[in-house]
C-alpha cells in the first residue's frame, strides 16, 4: 500500500496530503489523475512492478520467496505493503477531547508526538510556509515555455540549441519559471531614461539540481547584450562628435591616433560577475555561460586558482573586453585590491551558492566584492538551494528589501530518491564502518550486474555493463584518504577528493562523475561480479583484493563535492558520515536524482549517531516534506 500512496500522490503532486494518507485520497488521486491524462493526454506513468520487494539475483531452486536481509542497503526500500505504524492516523482536536473528557494533561499525551523533534534541535533552516509554497505553484502553474519568457530571440534560441540540446520537450523548471520573469522585469525598471538606477536585489531560492543555473544566467546575458546595445549606440555618437570636433579644428591641432587602436571598454571591466566558491564551479557555470556564447556572442573569462597568473590576466585584461567574469571570491578580492577598477562597471553581480559564500570562511570576501561593486549595479543577484537561519539573518540585517523568490519544494529532499539506512553496529559489520561502506558498494555492484547490455558486432558477442558511478561523503578530510584506500583494497576503484588534492587534479576526478555519458566495461564472466565467492567476511582483512568490482567507480569527498556539482551521472550517493545539519543532508543527498532522475541515498549508522535525525530525515523525505 506504501508504494501505492507514494506513487499516486507523486502523479498528482498532494505532497502536502500524504501525511494524512487515506482511501479516500487514495480514490480522489487516481480521479486526478485520470482527469490530468484525459487534459494532457499524457502517457500513463511507470507503475512498480509487483515483484519490486523481491531481492534481485538468481531465483531459489525450492521456489520459496527469499526474505530480504534487513540490515542492507536496500533493507527496506521499494516496499509494496505499506508499514501503518510509521505513518498513524492523526486524530482530530475534536475526537481527542472527545476520547480524554476534556482533561488537559490526557489531551497532551493523546497528541501524536510533533514531527522532526530531533530536528527541531538542530533547527538549520529558515522556515517557509506552505502557504506561501501553495500560491507560488498555482502562479508558476501558467508558465509553459521558454517562448512565454520576455527574453531576446538570441537568448531563446540558445537555450534549445546549446545549453539544454539534444533534449527534446524542453520547458522550464520551476525556478526558471519563477526567477526569469521576475529577473526580466526588474532589468527594465532600470533601463529607465530619468538615470535614476536603484540596485535590485533578489534572493533565488529553490531545491538541488533544479537548473538555477540557466535561471539567473539567461536573464543576466539578456540584459548584458541590452547595455551592450546601449554602449554601441552611444559610442557611435561619441565617434561622430569626435570626428566632427576634428573636423573643426584640423587646422590647429595635430590628428588622433585611430580609436581601433585603444582596449576594449570592458577590458579588465567585467559587465556582469558570477561567484562561485571553487573552481570546479568556476568551470561548471564557465561552460554553460561558453556553450551560450557561441549562439549569443558575448566574451566570458573563467578564472580560478587552478589557472597560472598569466592565465588569469591575459583572460581578464583581453583586448577584446570580458561581458561576463566566472570567479571564485577570494580570487576577485585579492585582484580588486591591486586593480579597484575591476568593478567599476559591472551591472550585475551573482553570488551562487550564496549559504556557502555569506559563511563565515567566505563572508569577507564576497561582503567586500559586493561593497566595491555596488556603486555600478543594477541586479545583486544570490542563489542558494538552502536558506539556513545565519543566511536569513544576515539578509535580514544587511538587506532588509531583498525580494525573495522561494520555489514550492525548496528545503525537501525529492522524493524519488530512497534513503536506505545501514546499521554498522549490527551483523555482519560489527562496528567496522569502512567494510558497511564496502559492502554497501559490493551490493550495488552486484545489482548492477544484472543489467548486462549485449552488443553483437559481426558473428562476435559480448556482454558489457554500464559503470556505475558512486558517491561516499565523509565528514572531515582526513577520512577520504583512509576510506578511498580501504575500499581500493576491497577491489573498489576510488579516489579521494578534498581540499588538499592539488587543484589541477579536482576537474579530472570530477569528471567520471558529471558527464552524463553512460561508461560501460566488458564482463568476460558473469562470476566476476555475481559469484557464490563473494563475502564480506572473507574479504576483510585481505590486503590484496582477491576479487575486483569492475563495473563501479567510487569518489570519497567531502562537502567540497557537495555544492553545486552537477553530477548527472551519480545515482547512489553513501552517507559514510551522518551530516551535521539538515543542509549538509541536503546538499549531499542532492548530488543524485538531480532534474527528474531517480536516486538512492545510504546512510551509515554506527555508534554515537544521531539515528532519531536520520529517522526523522527518511520520513520526511517519505513524506516529500520540507526539512527544518
Ligand atoms: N529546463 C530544463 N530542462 C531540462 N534540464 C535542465 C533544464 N534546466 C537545467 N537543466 C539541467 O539540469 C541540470 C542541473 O542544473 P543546475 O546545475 O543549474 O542545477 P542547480 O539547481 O544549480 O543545482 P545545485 O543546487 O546542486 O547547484 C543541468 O544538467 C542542466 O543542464
Amino acid at each position: 500500500m506504501r508504494s501505492t500512496a507514494r506513487h499516486v500522490c507523486l502523479l498528482c503532486e498532494y505532497r502536502a496530503s500524504i501525511s494524512s494518507f487515506s482511501p479516500r485520497l487514495l480514490q480522489s488521486c487516481q480521479q486526478t489523475r485520470a482527469l490530468a491524462q484525459a487534459q494532457r493526454r499524457i502517457p500513463s506513468r511507470m507503475s512498480l512492478s509487483p515483484k519490486v520487494s523481491r531481492p534481485v539475483g538468481r531465483a531459489r531452486p525450492d521456489d520459496r520467496p527469499e526474505r530480504r536481509r534487513t540490515n542492507s542497503p536496500f533493507g527496506g526500500l521499494n516496499q509494496t505493503r505499506a508499514d501503518f505504524r510509521r505513518s498513524p492516523h492523526r486524530p482530530s482536536d475534536a475526537q481527542i477531547k472527545r476520547t480524554t473528557g476534556g482533561r488537559e494533561s490526557a489531551q497532551k499525551e493523546k497528541r501524536p508526538r510533533e514531527p522532526f523533534k530531533a530536528l527541531r534541535m538542530q533547527r538549520a533552516l529558515s522556515a517557509i510556509p506552505y502557504e506561501r509554497r501553495n500560491s507560488i505553484k498555482q502562479k508558476i502553474h501558467e508558465v509553459e515555455s521558454f517562448d512565454d519568457f520576455n527574453l531576446l530571440p538570441i537568448v531563446k534560441e540558445a537555450v534549445a540549441t546549446q545549453a539544454l540540446s539534444g533534449l527534446v520537450d524542453i520547458s522550464p523548471t520551476p525556478v526558471q519559471r519563477l526567477a526569469i520573469p521576475a529577473l526580466l522585469g526588474n532589468q527594465k525598471r532600470s533601463h529607465d531614461p530619468d538615470g535614476r538606477r536603484e540596485m535590485e536585489q533578489i534572493l533565488i531560492a529553490a531545491e538541488t539540481g533544479s537548473g538555477k543555473t540557466l535561471a539567473y544566467l539567461l536573464p543576466v546575458l539578456d540584459a548584458v547584450k541590452h547595455i551592450e546595445a546601449i554602449d554601441v549606440e552611444e559610442e557611435v555618437r561619441r565617434k561622430a562628435e569626435e570626428d566632427s570636433k576634428r573636423r573643426d579644428n584640423s587646422g590647429f591641432e595635430l590628428e588622433a591616433p585611430p580609436l581601433s587602436n585603444a582596449p576594449h571598454p570592458t577590458t579588465g571591466r567585467p559587465r556582469a560577475i558570477i561567484l562561485v566558491p571553487t573552481s570546479e564551479l568556476v568551470t561548471q557555470v564557465g561552460n554553460v555561460a561558453k556553450m551560450l556564447s557561441h549562439k549569443i556572442k558575448f566574451r566570458s573569462a573563467l578564472i580560478s586558482a587552478a589557472y597560472t597568473g598569466k592565465v588569469i590576466r591575459n583572460r581578464l585584461f583581453a583586448p577584446t573586453g570580458v561581458d561576463l567574469l566566472v570567479c571564485t571570491p577570494h580570487l576577485l578580492a585579492s585582484i580588486a585590491e591591486s586593480d579597484p577598477n575591476i568593478m567599476s562597471r559591472v551591472s550585475h553581480l551573482v553570488i551562487d551558492e550564496a549559504d556557502s559564500l555569506l559563511d563565515r570562511s567566505f563572508a569577507p570576501s564576497t561582503s567586500a566584492i559586493i561593497d566595491k561593486a555596488t556603486p555600478s549595479l543594477r541586479q545583486l543577484i544570490l542563489c542558494s538551494a538552502t536558506i539556513p537561519r545565519s543566511l536569513d539573518n544576515y539578509l535580514r540585517n544587511r538587506f532588509p528589501d531583498m525580494r525573495r523568490l522561494v520555489t514550492p519544494n525548496l528545503h525537501a529532499i525529492p522524493r524519488r530518491v530512497q534513503l536506505g539506512v545501514v546499521d554498522v553496529d549490527k551483523e555482519p559489520y560489527r562496528g567496522n564502518k569502512n567494510l558497511a561502506c564496502a559492502d554497501t558498494i559490493w551490493s550495488i555492484g552486484k545489482q548492477a550486474a544484472e543489467h548486462v547490455i549485449s552488443h553483437t558486432r559481426g558473428s562476435e558477442q559480448t556482454e558489457r555493463i554500464v559503470i556505475k558511478r558512486i558517491l561516499v561523503f565523509v565528514n572531515e578530510r582526513e577520512k577520504t584518504e583512509e576510506v578511498a584506500e580501504f575500499l581500493n583494497s576491497k577491489g573498489i576503484d576510488s579516489i579521494a577528493l578534498n581540499r588538499d588534492t592539488p587543484e589541477q587534479r579536482h576537474q579530472e576526478t570530477l569528471g567520471a562523475f558529471t558527464s552524463s555519458e553512460p561508461e560501460s566495461v566488458k564482463i568476460t564472466t558473469p562470476d566476476e561480479i555475481t559469484g557464490p565467492n563473494y563475502s564480506p567476511n572473507r574479504i576483510a582483512g585481505r590486503p590484496v583484493p582477491k576479487r575486483h568490482l569492475p563495473n563501479t567507480k567510487v569518489l570519497v569527498t567531502t562537502d567540497l563535492g557537495s555544492r553545486g556539482i552537477d553530477t548527472v551521472a551519480v545515482r547512489h550517493v553513501i552517507l559514510y558520515d551522518v551530516p551535521h545539519s539538515t543542509i549538509d543532508f541536503i546538499h549531499r543527498l542532492g548530488r543524485t536524482g538531480r532534474m527528474g532522475r531517480r536516486g538512492r541515498g545510504i546512510v551509515l549508522v554506527g555508534k554515537g549517531d544521531r539515528r532519531d535525525v536520520v529517522k526523522e530525515v527518511k520520513d520526511g523525505m517519505f513524506r516529500g516534506q520540507a526539512l527544518i
